[in-house]
């Protein structure tokens, strides 16, 4: 292994769940440090992927491997990757201080003081059961055990489920903060891709259990436009360029353009508002599903009237 090998690499995935195909051929590379937003519908199949690489599910076609390790069923992998589900289950009588117990036991780069920073910073309550905190104290408890627990590369599902907006920033600025002073990988699955862009380094979407996108956020960002105003305007504007969604409200068209180029014409009209898309806006241009097609380019179109 050397430094330039992918701390993940997954090659051909495919996972079957009851009459499900959750993932199909799926293959990307994450590079060592990278910190890789996993974006997507409900349903798109960012937690089975999640699980695969973490080793918690096996795949039934390709291959995993973390910093060269298959993660399923391989000891030399237990400690390469650590990885906080939404839905994170404890034993019925575990309360906080089981869990900062016994976090050393099973992570070898446990760090208690952080642990300790994170229970002060979120108030996490010492007193109920685990089971019986709120959703969002439940979601401090992963957050917790994906950073205290400094894994190389640290899979984190929905880690801000039910925050409020102040502990949502804590969790962007804690991770910051850790990351820069111990650089790891970070998988990490959000329906809030505005709010963590300015973390991540690279994006990977999935739509039906496929990867629709793997992209540098760079790369993404500046991607698309959203041209917006007077029906008629709009799609005489956009006529000849790539729409990746369409959206119809009263009298006005919005439309997600591709760039470069896409929004070239409407920026020369006044009654028109331009502006670049947001992650979460391309994203779900991206992976919005099968729709009728509005422009002479079917495979890429999403439109929605209301
Ligand atoms: N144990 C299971 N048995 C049958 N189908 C399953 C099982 N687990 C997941 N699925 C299906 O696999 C697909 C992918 O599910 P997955 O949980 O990976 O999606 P997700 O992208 O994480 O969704 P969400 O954003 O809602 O959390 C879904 O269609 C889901 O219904």
């Amino acid at each position: 292994m050397t430094t330039t090998d992918p701390a993940v690499s997954v090659r051909g995935v495919g996972r079957r769940l009851g009459g499900v195909q959750a993932l199909q051929d799926v293959s990307f590379d994450l590079p060592a440090g990278a910190v890789c937003g996993l974006l997507g519908r409900n349903g798109a199949g960012k937690t089975t992927l999640m699980a695969v690489v973490a080793g918690h599910d096996r795949p039934d076609a390709g291959e995993v491997a973390v910093h060269g390790e298959r993660p399923f069923e391989n000891p030399a992998a237990a400690g390469l990757v650590s990885m906080v589900r939404d839905d994170q289950r404890y034993p019925d009588d575990f309360h906080l201080a089981h869990l900062l117990r016994v976090g050393p036991l099973f992570h070898a780069g446990w760090d208690a003081q952080l642990a300790e920073e994170v229970v002060d910073v979120f108030r996490i309550p010492a007193k109920p059961q685990l089971r019986k905190l709120s959703r969002g104290q439940s979601s401090a408890v992963g957050i917790l055990v994906g950073l205290a627990s400094r894994a190389p590369v640290t899979v984190l599902d929905e880690p801000t489920l039910g925050l409020d907006a102040p502990s949502r920033q804590a969790f962007a600025d804690l991770l910051v903060r850790d990351l820069a002073a111990r650089p790891r990988t970070v998988l990490v699955a959000t329906h809030l891709a505005d709010e963590l862009e300015g973390l991540l380094d690279r994006v990977l979407v999935l739509d039906g259990g496929r990867l629709v996108r793997d992209a540098a956020l760079e790369d993404l960002q500046g991607s698309a436009s959203v041209v917006l105003g007077p029906v008629e305007a709009v799609e005489r504007a956009t006529a000849d360029v790539g729409v990746l969604a369409s959206r119809r409200v009263g009298g006005f068209l919005e439309r997600v353009v591709e760039e470069p180029g896409g929004s070239a014409r409407a920026a020369e009209d006044p009654a028109l508002q331009v502006r670049r898309a947001g992650l979460q806006e391309l994203v779900a241009a991206l992976g919005a599903g099968p729709g009728p097609a509005a422009t002479p380019r079917p495979d890429r179109l999403t439109e929605v009237s209301r």
